[in-house]
């Protein structure tokens, strides 16, 4: 009998083998941060950090079986796709996975079936329930809007997460047969009404002293219903981080969110 694949366990911890990840982008402020989330996780062995000077071939060098992309949305899919051309397994946190990039990838992965690969927009609780949340009652209010608050060094927008969050209310309000917010289409002749994704306005602050917050505000006659979260600090993102090294070995293909490794009833 051959042994399991490191990882693979019925619950998390539970083979033998410790999981080897590699951390891409382990210098960044959240690869800092997961660097030592995962060398104070038992059941993983932090084999590998990478900056934008290494080359991918450290991560097969030093034997990784995961590998963990936190860099920049110009370079994830290259790595993305280097680690499913090469049998690892991936988590990424990276933002700017648009519909395209998430196709290919998964044009990719139809070649190398045994391969998992978690793109988590979000790895913080708190904020994967507030999308699904705000998701299950966008249907129900005919106006809703994103507004998504970081700090200023983020080089993205509009957030990975307030993508997910549009994409979330899209698809509730289409299965419940009110599609998109009537509200969403007024005049907007100098582009104040902020970006259009998938139907949902979605507006972007970048400001000094804040780190990474939104907004889904719902609106009815009457009345306002909103869903807010708050992440203080990238120690938030870390049990997500760790769920999603422990799972995806076990969910082969492509998994579009830390909800989808949930029970949210
Ligand atoms: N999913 C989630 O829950 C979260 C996702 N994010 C996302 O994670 C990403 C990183 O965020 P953050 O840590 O704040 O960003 P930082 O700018 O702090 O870090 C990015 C890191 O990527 C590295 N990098 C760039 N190119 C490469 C490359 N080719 N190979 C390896 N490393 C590379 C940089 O290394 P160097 O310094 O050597 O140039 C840098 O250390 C962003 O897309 C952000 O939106 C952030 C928070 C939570
Ligand atoms: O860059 C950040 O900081 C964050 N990026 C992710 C995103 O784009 O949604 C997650 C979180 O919002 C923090």
């Amino acid at each position: 009998m051959t042994s399991p694949e490191p990882g693979t366990g019925t619950h998390p911890g539970t083979s033998t083998d410790p999981i080897r990840v590699a951390v891409l982008g382990a210098g960044g402020k959240m690869g800092r941060h997961a660097v030592r989330a995962v060398t104070d996780a038992p059941d993983l062995e932090l084999v590998a950090e990478l900056g934008s000077a290494d080359s991918l071939q450290k991560v097969l060098d030093a034997g990784a079986s995961h590998l963990l992309d936190l860099t920049v949305p110009q370079i994830s899919p290259e790595n993305v796709a280097f680690a499913v051309q090469n049998g690892l397994h991936a988590v990424v946190g990276t933002s700017g996975w648009s519909a395209e990039r998430r196709t290919r990838l998964r044009e990719q992965l139809a070649d190398h079936p045994q391969v998992g690969v978690l793109i988590a927009p979000n790895f913080s609780l708190g904020s994967v329930l507030a999308s699904a949340f705000a998701a299950a009652a966008a249907r129900h209010f005919p106006s809703v809007e994103i507004i998504e608050m970081h700090h200023p060094d983020k080089v993205d927008a509009p957030s990975g997460t307030a993508v997910r969050t549009a994409g979330l209310i899209a698809d509730a309000r289409s299965e419940a047969g009110v599609g998109p917010s009537p509200d969403a289409t007024t005049h907007d002749p100098d582009g104040a009404r902020g970006a259009l994704v998938d139907g949902v306005r979605v507006h972007a602050v970048r400001l000094r002293g804040l780190e990474a917050h939104q907004e889904v505000l719902l609106g009815g006659p009457g009345e306002q219903l909103v869903f807010r979260h708050d992440a203080f600090d990238r120690g938030a993102y870390m049990p997500g981080v760790l769920l999603g090294l422990r799972t995806v070995a076990s969910r082969p293909g492509l998994a579009y969110g830390l909800d989808a490794y949930l029970d949210l009833g």
